[in-house]
């Protein structure tokens, strides 16, 4: 968005080479970058700008494509877009449309546009390498790979039902259990991919909730995550009511932090007890539990973290000593005493909850997609439909045909409409 060093105006589809024409007055060598100073209709200067032609179908968006490097100002851009705007057949892009078309135009497949999404919207660095993963087609190539093993599936079914001779019962039930082990086999994979964490747990943030008693010291240690003063601490027990979130990245991995009110029993106020509501709410769908209370009252959690909190205060009490024992580590956040093997503790755990690197992780559509194939791939050995080669030949079928929507080739206008609306002009 201007103003900025270099506004990059691009124009793709029939007409794009007619406009840089236009405009330049020739159309450059393509794939080279060569300076042109652009006039509009009436020959009045617009600017010198770095021209470059691409010629379809070999273009990223599949269409003749050419693209101005204007500099960045807001009157510059204004003007070359004003003057492209006037020439016949040419108007401005929508949201997502230069994707739609490179998808339209079978260059880029869905999985690949849904990385591309993901990648535009990448705030830390584990999220741009999923999303980069994704965009440069590592789910693709998996889904091609289990579409030709169907294909082998289906063809070694087809030609059984066509050829074999309907008396020879024999060969049909060994057919139809080669089918089964290659279905199950195939299922198995399709598991072992369901079984990794979602995209969308990279996306949104894993979340890390802070919790324990009144006056723990919880508003305080969100402060110093965040390093600013984003929760009011103070001595009165019950201070904070509402859920304060806040997302900060821990070695490049994107999390929520929240805050929450004082645990406790007996609430001063109604809206005291409110909070206390949210707060157990919010440890209930915490991926990560920061605990601050005694170790013996920690709730029952998947993943908890006990933190021994304020150790400065009780430092040498012998009582206290033998509390923080049970803890995982030991805290200050006044001091910032074991702030380090918190960081260390919470991006260990988190990485459990990760792909592992170089794993693909699948969205929640692909994932719903995948569970249907896994769905039809699954058969019971010793059922009617087990010998029922016609049967079997139909699963596979309904198996392939949940794969192409990973890829967005079978009925899913619906489906690009949700994904290109994603994306800004542009793009
Ligand atoms: N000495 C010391 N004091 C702390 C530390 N952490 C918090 N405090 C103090 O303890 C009191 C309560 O801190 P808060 O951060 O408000 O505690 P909280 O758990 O958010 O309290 P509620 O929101 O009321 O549940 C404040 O007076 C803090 O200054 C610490 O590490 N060392
Ligand atoms: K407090
Ligand atoms: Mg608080």
């Amino acid at each position: 968005m201007p103003p900025a060093a270099i506004g990059v105006v691009r124009v793709s589809g029939p007409g794009a080479g007619a406009a840089l024409t236009a405009l330049a007055g020739r159309l450059p060598e393509p794939r080279h970058a060569s300076l042109a100073a652009l006039k509009d209709a009436d020959g009045t200067p617009l600017d010198n700008a770095l021209i470059l032609w691409f010629p379809g179908p070999a273009t990223a968006t599949g269409d003749d494509l050419a693209e101005l490097h204007l500099h960045g100002g807001r009157a510059v851009v204004a003007a070359v877009e004003t003057a492209l705007a006037a020439m016949p057949g040419l108007r401005a892009a929508v949201a997502g449309e230069f994707t739609r078309r490179a998808f339209d135009n079978g260059r880029i497949d869905l999985a690949e546009a849904e990385g591309l999404a993901d990648l535009l919207a990448a705030e830390t660095e584990s999220q741009r390498v999923q999303a980069l993963g994704m965009a440069s087609g590592h789910v693709s190539r998996a889904v091609a790979e289990w579409q030709d093993r169907l294909l082998g599936l289906m063809a070694g079914a087809e030609a059984e039902l066509n050829f074999a001779d309907e008396d020879d019962v024999e060969v049909g039930d060994a057919v139809a259990r080669r089918l089964i082990s290659g279905m199950g086999e195939l299922a198995g994979e399709l598991g072992e991919w369901l079984a990794r964490p979602a995209a969308e747990v990279i996306a949104e943030g894993l979340s890390v909730v802070i919790a324990g008693p009144p006056n723990a010291g919880k508003s305080t240690l969100i402060n110093a995550l965040a390093q600013r003063e984003l929760a009011i601490v103070s001595p009165v027990a019950g201070t904070t009511r509402d859920v304060i979130e806040t997302v900060l990245a821990l070695d490049g991995i994107a999390m929520r932090f929240s805050d929450t009110a004082g645990i406790r029993s007996e609430s001063a106020d109604a809206i005291e007890a409110i909070g206390i509501d949210r707060a157990k709410a919010a440890v209930e769908g915490a991926d990560i539990l920061l605990w601050l209370g005694p170790p013996n009252e920690a709730p029952d959690h998947p993943r908890p973290i006990l933190i021994a909190a304020k150790a400065d205060r009780w430092r040498g009490d012998v009582a206290a000593e033998a509390r923080a024992a049970h803890c995982d580590l030991v805290l200050s956040a006044a001091t910032g005493e074991g702030m380090d093997s918190l960081h260390k503790y919470i991006v260990e755990m988190a990485r459990t909850l990760l792909p592992r690197e170089g794993d693909a992780a699948l969205r929640q559509r692909q994932r719903a997609a995948l569970a249907e194939a896994k769905q039809w791939l699954e058969v019971e050995a010793g059922s009617r439909e087990a010998v029922d080669l016609i049967l079997l030949a139909e699963r596979l079928r309904l198996a392939a045909t949940a794969l192409d929507r990973i890829t967005g080739r079978a009925g899913v206008e619906e489906m690009l409409d949700a994904l290109f609306g994603r994306f800004c002009i542009g793009k």
